[in-house]
């Protein structure tokens, strides 16, 4: 049975609603909430729904989570919380839960890091330079860049990133062959380790309206992706494209491929949060730890109401046990 640690993330967002909410219910897994305990309670009372937090025991086996409980390893906020409303003083304590919870999984007392969303504005505010959790645990792991994979809880789509948290204007220059190159080898062997995907098909897509037509409308597919596609080819990786972006997402070339990679986060990630908003789910690639993250954010004006939707969460925490087991070859 794996242990997965959740951290519920920004406190005055939807993460402690959602941290409350899972405990409701028995799990296949051990669910450790790496978070203030008194938050969590104040948020369960304030929903209306009973939480008895236990302390974890990293030196005995991982037990099944109960109905109603959670595991907690205590991590004070710095200011009280209140639902709604973000406090740069607690920006520390978002990053010190998941430092813990990286140096957990790093010496193998956990299995998995489950990430509830953040508010990457108010952690820049309070002063540390902070684009995404994909990064920090980059650093945090001495990584090189993970691929940011948005994933369905069934598989039906997978969509990849070339670039992420970048300004628009910023993307054509961050595309070149060696980044390309590390994101065709990282998802080509990572599918295959955590997912289970031998040889996966990539489709890749061009950056330009219609993959530049023919560099009518762009060079980049001429220049960069169509060689680094064919670079791929050359060393087993089953990559396809450049394709048009507007039409690669169709069921004709959807139908024979296992994952996609867009150029950029609003090229891909739009696609897939139409087709599954609240059972998707954000898995990090190429990092030496497993985690996966709900595919939506902190919801300010949903935190202590009951209309918080836990369907990415519930999935972030299959997902994690899937890939756990699977880099165990079980
Ligand atoms: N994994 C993460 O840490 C993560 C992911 C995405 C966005 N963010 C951050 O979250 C913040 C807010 O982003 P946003 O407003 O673009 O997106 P958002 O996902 O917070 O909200 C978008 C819409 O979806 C609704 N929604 C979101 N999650 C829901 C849930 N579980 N149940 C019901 N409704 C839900 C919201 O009420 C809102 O209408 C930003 O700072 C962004 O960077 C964090
Ligand atoms: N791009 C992600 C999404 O839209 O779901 C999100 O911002 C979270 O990114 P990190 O996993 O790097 O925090």
């Amino acid at each position: 049975m794996p242990r997965l640690l959740l951290t519920p993330g920004e406190p005055a967002g939807i993460g402690p609603d959602l941290a409350v909410r899972i405990a409701q219910h028995a799990h296949a897994a051990e669910i450790v909430a790496v978070a203030d305990p008194a938050l969590l309670r104040e948020r369960a009372a304030h929903i209306g729904l009973p939480l008895q937090l236990d302390p974890v025991d990293y030196g005995a086996a991982p037990a099944p989570q109960c109905a109603g409980r959670l595991r907690i390893d205590p991590i004070p906020l710095t200011r009280p919380a209140t639902a709604g409303r973000l406090e740069p003083d607690n920006a520390p304590y978002v990053l010190a839960t998941l430092d813990r919870a990286v140096d957990l999984c790093r010496r193998r007392s956990a299995d998995a890091l489950v990430t509830g969303p953040v508010n990457k504005a108010v952690i820049n505010q309070a002063g540390f330079a902070f684009t995404g959790h994909t990064g920090y645990l980059a650093a945090r792991c001495e990584s090189p860049a993970p691929v940011m994979m948005l994933t369905t809880d069934d598989g039906s789509l997978r969509v990849t990133l070339a670039t992420v948290h970048i300004p628009l204007a910023a993307v054509p220059s961050a595309i070149n062959d060696t980044d390309l190159a590390h994101t065709l080898d990282t998802i080509h062997t990572e599918l295959a380790a955590r997912f289970g995907i031998a040889c996966p098909r990539i489709l890749v897509a061009g950056l330009n309206p219609h993959a530049g037509e023919n560099g009518y409308l762009g060079h980049e597919e001429i220049d960069i992706i169509g060689p680094a596609v064919e670079a791929a080819r050359a060393r087993g990786i089953d990559a396809v494209g450049p394709l048009p972006a507007d039409t690669l997402f169709t069921r004709h070339h959807l139908a024979n491929a296992d994952v996609v990679l867009a150029m950029y986060h609003d090229q891909g990630l739009p696609v897939i949060k139409h087709l599954g908003f609240s059972r998707t789910v954000n898995v990090s690639l190429g990092l030496p730890i497993v985690r996966t993250s709900v595919d939506h954010g902190t919801a300010l004006e949903l935190a202590g109401t009951d209309r918080v939707d836990c369907g990415s969460l519930e999935a972030a925490l299959k997902i994690a046990s899937h890939m756990v087991a699977s880099s165990h070859g079980a």
